[in-house]
């Protein structure tokens, strides 16, 4: 008999360490790490409609309005029907929660707080692979050899919008959005959220929540590798 199926959002503010949790989930826990940021740069690299429209934002350091993401990213959720999955990065807004809402009932939602200090620290330190979406940090998880992706060699780059001066207004803009998406899952008693500094003091909670949560492996081609 196949396990319950089990549907989960991560949500907090740029530099959070969704990506880096959701990695930890995905391998923990056998659910499918779906990033809206990854789904955008493959419509983008594929030359999609959606793509090209989505890629004169990101250029400008904006959020792709909401219809863009739903029409992106509801067809690829109704193909998962029997996957469980973790979606790291939508929604961030209200408008895209209620069009997931129509889609999928979430099982859970997780939304990390943490200090802007602690956010301005990571990203003015965070390199990215372009290609692939990889996520390093000079201290937490550096690259083997500096300034290259560990998996294609090839060169490492920063985001100017994770600079200080363009973080401060992101982080603004994020709590003005999240705030209602945060109070309609706390109004259907399934957000949890985890306060810190360090992801890997976050992450033993994180753990132990999702080990109540899913009793055995929701998939039956994964496995369940618990981290250190
Ligand atoms: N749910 C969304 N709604 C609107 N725009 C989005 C959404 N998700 C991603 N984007 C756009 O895609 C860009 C890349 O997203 P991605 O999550 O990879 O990186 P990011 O901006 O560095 O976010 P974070 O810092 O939270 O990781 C975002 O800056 C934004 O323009
Ligand atoms: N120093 C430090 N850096 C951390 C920690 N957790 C994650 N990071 C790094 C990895 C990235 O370079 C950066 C942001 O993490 P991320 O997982 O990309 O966050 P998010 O933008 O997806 O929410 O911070 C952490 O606990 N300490």
């Amino acid at each position: 008999m196949m396990a319950k199926l089990f549907r989960a959002v991560i949500m907090g503010p740029p530099g959070s360490g969704k990506g880096t949790i959701s990695e930890r989930i995905a391998q923990s826990f056998g659910l499918k790490h779906l990033s809206s940021g990854d789904f955008l740069r493959e419509n983008i690299a594929a030359d999609t409609e959606a793509g090209v429209l989505a890629k004169t934002y990101i250029e400008r350091g904006l959020m792709v309005p909401d219809h863009v993401m739903t029409r992106l990213l509801l067809p690829r959720l109704e193909e998962m029907t029997r996957h469980s999955w973790l979606m790291d990065g939508f929604p961030c807004t209200l408008t895209q929660a209620k069009a997931l809402n129509s889609t999928c009932d979430l099982d859970l939602v997780i939304s990390l707080n943490i200090p802007y200090e602690t956010l301005k620290d990571r990203l003015s330190d965070r390199w990215i692979h372009p290609g692939s979406g990889r996520v390093y940090n000079m201290g937490f998880n550096p690259p083997r050899v500096q300034g290259r992706d560990d998996l294609s060699g090839e060169p490492l780059i920063q985001h100017d919008n994770d600079q200080p001066e363009a973080l401060v207004a992101r982080l603004r803009h994020y709590k003005d959005v999240a705030k209602p998406v945060i109070d309609l899952y706390k109004s259907k008693g399934i957000l949890h959220t985890f306060s810190g500094t360090e992801t890997d003091k976050i992450w033993p909670y994180i753990n132990s929540l999702l080990s109540t949560k899913i009793p055995s492996r929701p998939e039956t081609d994964t496995q369940h590798i618990p981290l250190p």
